[in-house]
């Protein structure tokens, strides 16, 4: 009589009551399929597929970069302020959860103006390199006039090098440098290795922070450049001037050719990766194939 009761439930046998729920359930999730039409499940399919490759770009780029760091930095923060406001809301503790539910509130208001303000390096290098992907190649002309730049800034790298004068040069390519040229003083001059060597000749009053070069001239001098954050460049113990190569290199598609002053190493950093211990003759061969284009989109500009 006993186990007649746990088997039923009223007088509907257990086991017909579980065929029954199985049955319900599976009506239930052939209509809601039916429901939502094959359309929706390749659009909802699809829609998935562009979210996670956009989180997985996004990741692969800030891997290994301060932007990690700020964002592990912020999700603490919040994940914290979470956890004050519950707890002290479990316990009883008023004004302590007052405070962390307001901080919580105002937070999310500015988070935004944060975000824009935090990661304004970041957002900067983007829409540039944006900006820059969208221009078209120059034609080239006037080829002897840009050879004659390469062999100068060669000429002045190689007897910076072997005198271990310390120089950091930038070249400016098709985003425009002037907010750096700002930073340091005007010059103008044709380039020249004797000047180049001039200017980065130690106690000269030119020779500390980078010199730009736009077009065929020296612009300027003594600028102040961004640091790269790059984490690759701690392991190799490389100091600020190399730094400040990188960092141009980040924000803007100039490239940077660094003498170490305790050296006489010759780098050269494109895109924030640096090239170490080039002989001259390899730096005037990179250096003819990147600044080319460049160097012949600003004559034609001069010649219009
Ligand atoms: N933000 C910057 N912008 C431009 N130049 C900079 C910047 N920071 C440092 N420098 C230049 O780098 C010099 C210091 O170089 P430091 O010795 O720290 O770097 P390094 O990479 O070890 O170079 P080196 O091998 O020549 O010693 C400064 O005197 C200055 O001329």
């Amino acid at each position: 009589m006993r186990s007649a009761s746990l088997n039923c439930i009223g007088s509907i046998p257990l086991q017909k009551i579980n065929f029954m729920r199985k049955y319900v359930d599976m009506e239930i999730l052939i209509n809601t399929f039916k429901d939502i039409g094959t359309k929706t499940i390749i659009l909802s399919v699809i829609d998935i597929l562009i979210v996670s490759l956009i989180f997985y770009v996004i990741l692969r780029a800030i891997q290994n970069t301060r932007t990690l760091q700020l964002a592990e930095g912020i999700a603490l923060y919040f994940i914290g302020v979470f956890l004050v406001s519950y707890l002290s809301d479990k316990i009883g503790l008023t004004t302590l959860h007052f405070l962390a539910s307001n901080l919580i509130t105002y937070s999310f208001m500015f988070l935004p103006y944060l975000l824009v303000v935090v990661f304004q390096p970041e957002l900067r290098k983007w829409f540039t390199g944006l900006g820059k992907n969208i221009k078209l190649q120059e034609p080239l002309e006037g080829e002897e006039d840009y050879r004659s730049i390469v062999e100068e800034i060669v000429k002045g790298v190689n007897t910076m090098s072997l005198n271990k004068i310390g120089a950091l040069i930038v070249i400016e390519r098709e985003v425009p440098l002037s907010e750096y040229m700002e930073t340091g003083v005007e010059i103008g001059a044709k380039v020249k290795s004797e000047t180049l060597v001039t200017i980065f000749f130690p106690n000269s009053p030119l020779h500390d922070g980078a010199t730009i070069i736009r077009g065929d001239k020296v612009a300027a001098a003594r600028c102040v450049l961004p640091l790269s954050m790059d984490k690759e460049l701690e392991k190799e113990d490389i100091g600020t001037r190399h730094r400040a190569a990188c960092g141009i290199t980040e924000e803007s598609d100039a490239i940077a050719i660094v003498v170490s002053e305790e050296t006489g190493i010759i780098s050269l950093a494109v895109r924030g990766k640096l090239t170490r211990y080039l002989s001259p003759l390899e730096l005037r061969g990179m250096l003819l194939v990147m600044i080319r284009p460049v160097l012949k989109a600003k004559d034609k500009v001069k010649k219009g």
